[in-house]
């Protein structure tokens, strides 16, 4: 395959590119930059620089004839966005992208790749349910009792057996609980959360209809970025074929009017982002008073400090039942103690909390390995692991946008066929992209950490942490893309002794906690490198972060959280 998708970074523009400041980054700006998902900022204002960049030149398939959203109105906040976002006519070019509708076709719709060789394993792995009260796990579809259609679509999805996360939150959700829920990466949290939501709502009957005015959703699911929040709808859409409940999807980087047009023909389920959420919900077009069910999928992403404000403004909106009258549910690979203590605020008191495995523990089938290598030995060392891996999918990341374009160029003048995907690219470069990615026509993702949480594309063998993210959590994340649903992959993660060490010792108890090798250097590392109250090599320890209503102090894998984690570089941590 010739090189494809150069993305090239010499304009003005890049180069000036405030996001890779370190001081704007974290939300801690004077300008009140609330870094906020640039899905949902970025394209409103025009960008600092007042207009979109120009096009950049490019070559291969000609998909970078588009120009490009610039990028420092990112970090302007949602109540900007919603007075005068994207649908502003004053404010910035307006998006008049929208997206090609949803395939139509069964076979498409029910699409799935197989399970791997350690999907059996899922079994063995340990599961602490607490609270009060919980029900007791159900062992297979059957014992959930679902009506026909939803068990012909589980038929049809695939799905033979459950997952642990199932077997727990199933029962949980059925019994109208509120949950909060974490499991590792790519064990089906999605099905977990939408399969019991639909079978209430086939249960209870559902209000919203496309003749209604105003459309009121009987669940909301909010998710950090575009692309996930669009491959939930997908699943929705999947699980409640052949049913009246309607999904429907809005994110930012899209047509509002389009979005708009969505809603009003009829919307039990509503899965958005939150910046295009606030501004749907600014504007009057949908109703809350009939939500019965909240979802923040990747909760501890929609509750740190970037989207926290946004989720609070969103539980107080006008008409949103109290937590009292609607069921929450929160599902995440990772659970720092400070953002679960956040979360009280969201959940009924008696919540319960299921603990698949060790919270923010790594999958078990991707085997990680740690390179020593510094910044300037990484591109040759990155051409050279691409040329072993050969054709198989890849994903690179890497800690900015503008490294992203850098990085991808690179690669493809080395005639590694490459596309990228952030934020500073438009929504419909963003598909394209992993459209490419995912039919395997470019094998080489370069991405940042848009890309990081919540993605299920089939066939990802490899990982590689170009740059290795600020957090562990975001680190667990991101080698989950590969090793899903019992298939194995692998990770390989470039340490820089000049920027990395603080990452040592979780990165060594992470490590450890999947049983992979720790390279001795890295230990010895981690064992110079200080971090106040962590609790060291815990392989013994199987729940080393637990419900914090224990009253446990005991730091979680990550050592650090997102949320207190130094960050210095990623510029789209907060995406
Ligand atoms: N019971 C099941 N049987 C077979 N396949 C399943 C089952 N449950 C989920 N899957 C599939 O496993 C894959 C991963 O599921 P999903 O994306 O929900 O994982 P996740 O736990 O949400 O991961 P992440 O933490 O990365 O968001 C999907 O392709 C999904 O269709």
């Amino acid at each position: 395959m010739g090189p494809r998708n150069l993305f090239l970074t010499n304009s003005p523009e890049s180069s000036n590119d405030c996001e890779d400041n370190p001081t704007r980054n974290r939300g801690f700006s004077k300008r009140g930059d609330n870094d906020l998902d640039p899905d949902e900022c970025m394209q409103r204002t025009g960008g600092l620089f007042g207009s979109r960049r120009p096009a950049l030149s490019g070559t291969g398939n000609g998909d970078t004839s588009q120009s490009r959203s610039g990028s420092g109105s990112e970090r302007d906040s949602w109540k900007s966005e919603a007075e005068g976002g994207e649908s502003s006519d004053t404010q910035g070019p307006k998006v008049t992208y929208i997206p090609p509708p949803p395939p139509e076709d069964e076979d498409s719709i029910f699409a799935h790749y197989q399970t791997g060789i350690n999907f059996d394993k899922y079994d063995t792995i340990l599961v602490e349910v607490s609270g009060h009260d919980a029900p007791p796990a159900i062992l297979t579809f059957e014992e959930a009792n679902l009506c026909q259609t939803l068990n012909n679509n589980i038929a049809k999805a695939g799905y033979t057996k459950l997952t642990p996360v199932q077997k727990y939150s199933i029962p949980i959700i059925l019994a109208g609980r509120d949950l909060m829920a974490c499991a590792q990466t790519g064990s089906g949290k999605t099905a977990a959360f939408l399969l019991p939501i639909l079978a209430h709502m086939m249960h209870d009957g559902i209000t919203a209809s496309r003749f209604k005015e105003l459309q009121e959703p009987e669940c909301l699911i909010v998710a950090p970025t575009r692309e996930l929040v669009n491959q939930i709808y997908l699943e929705a859409r999947k699980f409640s074929f052949g049913t009246c409940v309607r999904a429907v999807v809005i994110y930012g980087g899209t047509q509002l009017g389009h979005s708009i047009r969505q809603i009003v023909q009829g919307c039990n389920i509503l899965c958005a982002t939150p910046g295009r959420l606030m501004d749907i919900i600014g504007k009057e077009k949908i109703g809350l008073k009939q939500i019965k069910y909240l979802v923040l999928d990747e909760a501890d992403r929609m509750l740190d400090m970037g989207f926290g404000p946004e989720m609070k403004k969103l539980i107080s909106c006008p008409g949103m039942p109290s937590k009292e009258q609607r069921q929450t549910l929160m599902f995440s690979a990772t659970f720092p103690e400070e953002i679960q203590r956040l979360a009280a605020e969201f959940l009924k008191s008696n919540y319960l909390f299921v603990a698949v495995g060790q919270v923010g523990g790594a999958c078990r089938d991707v085997q990680q390995t740690v390179l020593q290598v510094g910044q300037f030995s990484k591109r040759e060392k990155l051409v050279e692991i691409l040329r072993n891996i050969g054709d198989e999918r890849t994903m690179v990341f890497v800690e900015t946008k503008k490294k992203a374009d850098f990085i991808a160029t690179f690669l493809c003048q080395e005639k590694i066929s490459t596309t990228s995907i952030h934020g500073d690219r438009e929504q419909k470069e963003r598909e394209q992209a992993l459209g490419d990615f995912r039919c395997g026509k470019c094998p080489v993702l370069v991405a940042t950490s848009v890309a990081a949480r919540g993605l299920d594309i089939e066939n990802v063998q490899h990982v590689i942490n170009f740059d290795l993210p600020s957090t562990i959590d975001e680190y667990v994340h991101r080698i989950g893309r590969t090793g899903r649903c019992g298939n194995t992959g692998r990770a390989i993660s470039f340490f820089d002794l000049e920027s990395d060490n603080h990452l040592a010792q979780p990165l060594v108890k992470v490590l450890t906690d999947a049983q992979q090798d720790v390279p001795a250097w890295l230990e010895e590392i981690a064992f110079s490198t200080y971090i106040p109250g962590f609790s060291g090599s815990t392989r013994g320890n199987v729940f080393a972060s637990v419900d914090t209503r224990k009253g446990k102090s005991s730091l979680n894998t990550a050592g650090f959280s997102s949320s207190q984690a130094p960050n210095p570089v990623d510029d789209e941590s907060w995406d």
